[in-house]
């Protein structure tokens, strides 16, 4: 079932063109990298997804959600569906969290919000629990600049799941842990996304053979190649595909040849 279908996406400021026809689906529990380089369009790509694209930016084409088409929605409808049928988790979670506001209520409030749970405030220690913080019901009193970045992250993802999405959007979600926790965050992903579509920005393509099934390759606002990760990564036919492995260290095959991921079963 497709979740997220977008079709002939483009974004220009002016007369500049910023993302250019962007096509692309993803259906339920299916997991699709975006990579390419800075610049590229991958952010703006899940901004406009998102309604999240700032007011000078002009967007035309379609973007259809569980098939709502969401270009064109007005803000008050939009604002129904961000947190709930869509959510979204950034690089930096600290600048996404209330500073002065405990994390649990934070978590609550979205689904409070949306009024998807009976009791809030349990539901969100149980959400702390469920993203592996320790001492769940501490930390739901804890202020985010008390957190690791590490934490801070699993509460984004907090929010981000609270409502059970049909789309979760992660643009580079893990780049500013280090490696040990960043493999402990993409296991939690793995984990509370069977059922969703999930779009994975990264600059990592050893992040994408790990998560993903399938790629999208960006360049220049465009997208310049798409496929399953194992084919795209190890017979890449666009020249910029081809330089981005060349000019990675991800060792793509193992021993016998076969394509470096983990198991999704
Ligand atoms: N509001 C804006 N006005 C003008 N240009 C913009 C605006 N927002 C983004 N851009 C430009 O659009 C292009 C694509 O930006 P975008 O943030 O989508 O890139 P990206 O691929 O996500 O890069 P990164 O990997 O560095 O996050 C960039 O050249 C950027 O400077």
């Amino acid at each position: 079932m497709t979740v997220l279908a977008v079709r002939d996406l483009s974004v220009s400021v002016g007369d500049t063109e910023l993302v250019k026809d962007v096509s692309l689906e993803i259906g339920a529990g299916e997991r699709v990298g975006l990579i390419g380089e800075s610049g590229s369009g991958k952010s703006l790509t899940a901004s406009a997804v998102m309604g999240l694209l700032s007011e000078e930016l002009d967007v035309s084409g379609s973007v259809e959600l569980d098939s709502r088409q969401l270009l064109g929605m007005p803000e008050r409808e939009l604002s129904r569906l961000r947190g709930r049928a869509m959510s979204m988790v950034f690089q930096e979670p600290m600048t996404a969290l209330n500073p002065s506001m405990q994390v649990g209520k934070q978590v609550a409030e979205v689904m409070r919000l949306h009024r998807t749970h009976q009791d809030p405030k349990a539901a969100a220690v149980e959400l702390l629990d469920r993203v592996r913080l320790p001492d769940p019901r501490r930390a739901a009193k804890a202020y985010p600049h008390q957190l690791s970045g590490g934490q801070r992250q699993r509460v984004m993802l907090a929010i981000a799941l609270a409502n059970n999405p049909s789309l979760l959007i992660c643009d580079e979600p893990t780049t500013a842990l280090d490696v040990t926790v960043q493999a402990q965050i993409l296991d939690l992903i793995l984990a509370n996304t069977r059922e969703s579509a999930l779009l994975f920005i990264t600059h990592d393509l050893a992040v994408v053979a790990t998560v993903c099934e399938r790629v999208l390759v960006m360049y220049d606002g465009q997208i310049v190649e798409s496929g399953m990760v194992r084919d795209v990564f190890t017979a890449p036919e666009h020249r910029y595909t081809q330089q981005l492995l060349a000019s990675s260290d991800l060792e793509v095959t193992d021993e016998n040849g076969r394509l470096r991921t983990v198991s999704h079963d």
